[in-house]
């Protein structure tokens, strides 16, 4: 592969060489010294795997082209990588990258069940159950519209689900994702580079020349020659690291939780609602994530206080801040009851976790797990989640006590039961009838409003009252 690459017009390979390493395994070793930002390996446009480079191939881009309708990115990718892979003869270069690939991956949608139990609760437990059967939807999906179509370049025994399997890992856990000027967002495998293994201790060090269509590599730090070079994948979560890359990195800052906020369309005022929600930049199902240093999103709150609305709020919120819906707080019950449902709902979470996190730390330092095995991967992304959805709770409750306390001695106030008679409004300030000293309204305008319909009892009640007296 590294003469191809020379040969290729690529630069600096010279300088390293691969070596299995004990934590992160097979990655790249240098053999002199860098200083940080120094470019140290350049790998030319003409060798990177894209989907472009797929669709232009004379054998393989003609019947991509024929599908319909066309294969996702990373459809695309796999298929390239699996055709490569299937040819006797040409394609000498990309083969030779191909032969020193992994033979198998360690991605979540290979765990047993058991090891997938580890992480029960998790989102990676929910999403891989549902990636390994999409996976399989999709696989029947490609035979129908393209390998069957085409049996002669896509030879059965060579696309079978499981080297389906093998090819969507292999660009999950290889490819590099660039966004380019106009805001598309670009995918490419790179030979050589992609046996750069993870670090969070480097910044972003690998680019893309959208001019020459050269991937480079900088120095993320000071190397020694025997020192590994490392690139940064982005700030992924264990979850994300475990079902795409199939390892984790214990401890890892960037652990997050995607939370799903979800409104049924029949939910009294949805259409309002759903109006809100958009304004305010989210939808009526958001997924928001929560991480360790943001473990309550602004984002949360404004969903959950268009959520909580009630009638006469919703006129409120509806005219006041329609372009801004529900930035700030609504009101002081409003905000306790969305803070109440957060800290029950995140318990709920919580408590639906297999193992929690005490159990889990101790099992990791019992080494209950084979290290860097699935099972030990899956603790580590419980823990993770489970860290991330604590600090949550402990936030929401936080702002609860915090409103609470500023209601002072008056938390009647916050569970008052006292309501308008026409808009259903909450209050402790509502002005009762003059008349009859029963219904109460939260001003003037409600009161003439619900007149006509409380004329009736109104006279009925101050009857009863005066003959009382009498
Ligand atoms: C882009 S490849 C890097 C080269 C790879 N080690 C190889 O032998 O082909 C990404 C894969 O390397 C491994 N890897 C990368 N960084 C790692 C790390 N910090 N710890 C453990 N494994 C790591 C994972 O298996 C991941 O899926």
């Amino acid at each position: 592969m590294e003469s191809w690459l020379k040969r290729s017009g690529a630069s600096g390979l010279d300088d390293f060489e691969l070596v299995d390493f004990s934590d992160t395994g097979r990655g790249i070793r240098t053999l002199r010294r860098f200083e940080e930002g120094e470019e140290i390996l350049t790998i030319p446009h003409s060798v990177l795997w894209t989907v472009k480079h797929a669709y232009a191939d004379p054998v393989l881009g003609p019947a991509l082209l024929s599908a319909q309708p066309p294969l996702s990115v990373d459809d695309t990718l796999a298929t390239y990588i699996l055709f490569v892979r299937s040819r006797r003869s040409g394609y000498d270069g990309l083969r030779s990258h191909v032969a020193v690939l992994p033979d198998s991956y360690t991605s979540s949608i290979f765990f047993t069940e058991a090891e997938l139990d580890v992480c029960a609760g998790t989102s990676l437990y929910t999403i891989t159950k549902h990636l390994v059967h999409q996976i399989e939807i999709d696989y029947k999906e490609l035979v129908v519209r393209l390998f069957r179509q085409h049996h002669e370049l896509f030879p059965r025994d060579k696309f079978t689900i499981d080297d389906y399997k093998w090819a969507l890992c292999t660009v999950w856990s290889r490819a590099m994702d660039f966004k380019l000027h106009n805001g598309d967002s670009f995918r490419l495998l790179t030979p050589f580079a992609d046996m750069l293994n993870h670090s969070i201790e480097v910044g972003q060090c690998h680019s893309y020349d959208p001019m020459s269509g050269k991937l480079s590599i900088s120095a993320g730090k000071k190397y020694e020659p025997g020192d590994q070079v490392f690139i940064n994948y982005g700030p992924v979560p264990n979850n994300r690291l475990s079902r795409l890359y199939g390892f984790v990195v214990p401890g890892n800052p960037n652990d997050s939780y995607d939370l799903v906020l979800a409104t049924h369309p029949m939910a009294p005022f949805f259409e309002q609602k759903h109006k809100l929600w958009k304004s305010a930049g989210l939808d009526s199902t958001s997924t928001i994530s929560l991480t360790l240093t943001e473990p309550l999103p602004s984002s949360v709150l404004r969903y959950l206080r268009i959520q909580r609305l009630d009638e006469s709020d919703l006129a409120d919120v509806t005219l006041r801040h329609q372009n801004e819906a529900a930035l700030e707080k609504i009101n002081d019950l409003n905000e306790v009851e969305v803070l109440k449902f957060l800290v029950e709902s995140i318990s709920s979470i919580l408590d639906g976790f297999g193992t929690n996190l005490e159990k889990l730390e101790e099992q990791l330092a019992e080494r209950f797990y084979t290290p860097a095995g699935n099972a030990w991967s899956a603790a580590h992304v419980s823990l993770g989640e489970q860290r991330v959805l604590r600090l949550t709770r402990k936030t929401a409750k936080d702002l609860l006590e915090a409103v609470e306390n500023r209601n002072g001695n008056n938390k009647a106030f916050l569970s008052t039961t006292d309501q308008c008679a026409l808009c259903n409004k909450f209050s402790t300030q509502l002005m009762r009838c003059g008349r009859c000293n029963g219904a109460m309204y939260c001003g003037r305008a409600c009161q003439v409003a619900h007149y006509r319909e409380h004329k009736a009892i109104c006279r009925a009640i101050t009857a009863n009252n005066s003959s009382r007296k009498g």
